[in-house]
């Protein structure tokens, strides 16, 4: 057999004499212009420099490790050697019979020899890190005669990337057939272990990786941060959200979240998952699903927030999380502290009376009346009498003894005028008068009575077309607008939804005497993609109906409106939370645009292009 390498290394052997990637490794190590007879790079890497070696393939030593001397056990007296090699043909570790050892070392083959076919030809381990898979490489097969005396069966190992990182190799004498066959399948056998260990090292990174990047993420978080697997048990929660639950995180981590949730409705069913805050909560809580990537359910992540920010009294309360809302009640909480004239504006059902309520509440003059007029809703003829009074037979039906307006009626508090552009010219007038003398003086009446009240009025107009349309006083105006306060609607303040929800419906459950009840992801979902017109009092009524309506303890996607229904099948089920956030900031930015492209991708930083996609992508509609 020999004869066919002999033949080769003369230039005369044809490649069907052997088997193909021993003619190729052949073929290699002949235009490398090896010589054929003997090594002449025997260098072996001295103590320290192997020792480097095998630092720089940690991993793989490690894996290799218990696997060596398992291999060897089934190896033991056959005078064999296995070893372990890097990706660079380096042997790093071996083991064997000591009778073959000291033969094995005659050709090199020990730890810190490199046995990559650049220096040695065509060899198992060389030979397996160019081809990439197992082969055995017998006797005269080497392409150096001095390692004809060598059998030897060769593996690569990969990592979980698919990547050759390092080899496997049992060698033995040639000529010593004895158990061959099975040799093979022990190098196999080896180098899947050594992988599936790699693999698992692999993983526990990643793992902990994740695991790490979530609690450093939950400490950077100024809300609580929980996370519950499929079984209900707490995963992780940060300090904030400890705090909010009144415990310590070792008393929550690895505890059914039913049982640290005990006064909450809590439910995570592997499809529908909600948790309802009780009556007594000071926490609300938003919680979406995590799915695998077949969509099956893996458990679910949160926020929990201290419970939306209640007024003192029920009139003014106000929730609402988003940045818009925030600035809006902090704008208040400025004005409240001032005596001057405020103007809300914003669309109707915005919350404009509970911003001028709740300017009232803040301000030293909450002890004293807040008295509301809505200027729309009053006959014309009727508006000045309201607002300032009458005398005595002022005219016909008058009250005898005359009656006071709502200025005398709010001394010393405020008088908020609702939809002012609805009043009429001859009392936009009188108005003016009133906000410069601060003086009224009664219908029919010829003596000033002086009043001390602060005016906030709001309008869901635009009083400047109004000014150019001639229907309202500029000059009035600019005494109205001495601050002025823009409720946003609230499409650009979807975030409420998360505080407003609940708090509707917990109101409305109440009042109805009915048990409190919790809302599903999906409703939310539903609540988010749709665009509100009527402002957060057509969101007042939706759950008021859906309330009513409902058949369950939960309000599920069945109970929602026909019209913000339709929305539902907008929406991605399997939507990740990156993907859930992009939306709707994406829908934000272009409802703060009226739906233009460019100045909405200038908002959010990005090209117009890649808004276009993301818009395709998210099935917004713009
Ligand atoms: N931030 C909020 N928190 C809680 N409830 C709110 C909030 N904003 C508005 N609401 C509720 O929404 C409904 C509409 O609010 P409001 O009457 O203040 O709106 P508006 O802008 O004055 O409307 P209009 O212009 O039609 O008079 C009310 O029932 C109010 O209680």
């Amino acid at each position: 057999m020999s004869r066919v390498w002999q033949r080769f290394v003369a230039g005369e052997a044809s490649p069907q004499e052997v088997s193909p990637v021993i003619y190729r490794s052949w073929q290699r190590s002949k235009q490398r212009e090896l010589s054929h007879k003997r090594v002449y790079n025997d260098e072996i890497l001295p103590a320290a420099l192997l020792n480097e070696r095998c630092l720089e393939h940690e991993d793989l030593v490690r894996a290799g490790k218990p696997v060596l001397p398992y291999l060897y056990r089934f190896l033991e007296g056959s005078n064999n050697i296995v070893m372990l090699c890097d990706d660079q043909g380096y042997i790093l570790d071996s083991l064997g019979d000591p009778p073959f050892i000291n033969k094995a070392q005659q050709v090199h083959l020990s730890p810190g020899a490199n046995w990559s076919e650049a220096v040695r030809g065509t060899n198992a381990i060389g030979t397996v890190l160019v081809e990439k898979v197992p082969l055995q490489v017998l006797g005269w097969e080497h392409y150096v005669e001095q390692n004809h005396v060598l059998n030897c069966w060769a593996a690569p190992i990969c990592n979980a990337d698919g990547d050759v990182v390092g080899v496997l190799d049992v060698s033995g004498e040639a000529g010593i057939e004895r158990g061959m066959e099975r040799l093979a399948e022990v190098v196999l056998m080896g180098a899947k272990l050594i992988e599936q260990s790699l693999h698992l090292t692999e993983l526990q990174r990643d793992f902990h990786f994740a695991r790490q990047g979530i609690e450093k993420a939950g400490e950077m978080m100024r809300d609580g941060f929980i996370a519950i697997d499929s079984r209900g048990i707490i995963t992780e929660i940060n300090r904030e959200g400890a705090k909010l639950l009144g415990r310590k995180r070792e008393e929550l981590v690895g505890h059914l979240a039913a049982d640290v949730f005990d006064n909450r409705r809590w439910s995570f069913n592997g499809k529908s998952l909600y948790m309802q805050s009780s009556e007594s909560d000071n926490l609300t809580s938003r919680l979406v699903k995590v799915t695998d990537e077949q969509g099956a359910p893996m458990g679910a992540i949160g926020v929990l927030s201290p419970a939306p920010r209640e007024e003192r009294s029920q009139e003014t309360m106000w929730v609402g999380r988003s940045q818009a809302t925030q600035s809006v009640f902090s704008r208040a909480d400025k004005a409240a502290q001032t005596s001057s004239t405020v103007l809300i504006q914003g669309e109707s059902g915005t919350g404009k009376e509970i911003v001028a309520r709740y300017l009232h509440q803040q301000s030293p003059r909450h002890n004293k009346p807040f008295v509301a007029i809505n200027c729309a809703a009053i006959p014309a003829t009727l508006i000045e009498s309201e607002l300032f009074g009458y005398a005595d037979g002022a005219f016909t039906g008058a009250k005898k003894g005359g009656a006071p307006g709502k200025f005398e009626v709010a001394q010393g508090g405020t008088v908020f005028l609702d939809e002012i552009g609805d009043m009429p010219s001859n009392v936009q007038a009188s108005l003016l008068r009133v906000l410069q003398e601060r003086e009224v003086v009664r219908i029919g009446d010829s003596r000033p009575r002086p009043v001390d009240v602060r005016v906030v009025a709001a309008t869901n107009r635009d009083l400047s077309t109004r000014i150019e349309q001639g229907d309202f006083r500029l000059d009035l105006y600019y005494r109205l607008k001495v601050v002025t306060i823009d409720v946003p609607p609230l499409s650009r303040r979807l975030d409420d939804i998360y505080d407003l929800v609940p708090y509707f419906v917990k109101k409305i459950c109440r009042a109805s005497g009915r048990e409190p009840m919790g809302v599903t992801d999906e409703v939310y979902e539903a609540l988010l993609n749709y665009h509100w017109p009527g402002n957060i009092r057509e969101l007042e009524n939706c759950m008021e109906s859906m309330v009513a309506m409902a058949e369950h303890s939960y309000l599920t996607t069945d109970d929602l409106p026909a019209e913000i229904a339709k929305n539902v099948s907008a929406v991605s089920c399997g939507e990740t939370l990156l993907e859930q956030q992009t939306k709707k900031a994406i829908m934000q930015a272009l409802a703060e645009t009226n739906g233009k492209i460019a100045p909405a991708a200038r908002l959010l930083g990005i090209g117009r292009t890649t808004l276009y996609r993301k818009i395709e992508e998210l099935g917004i509609k713009s």
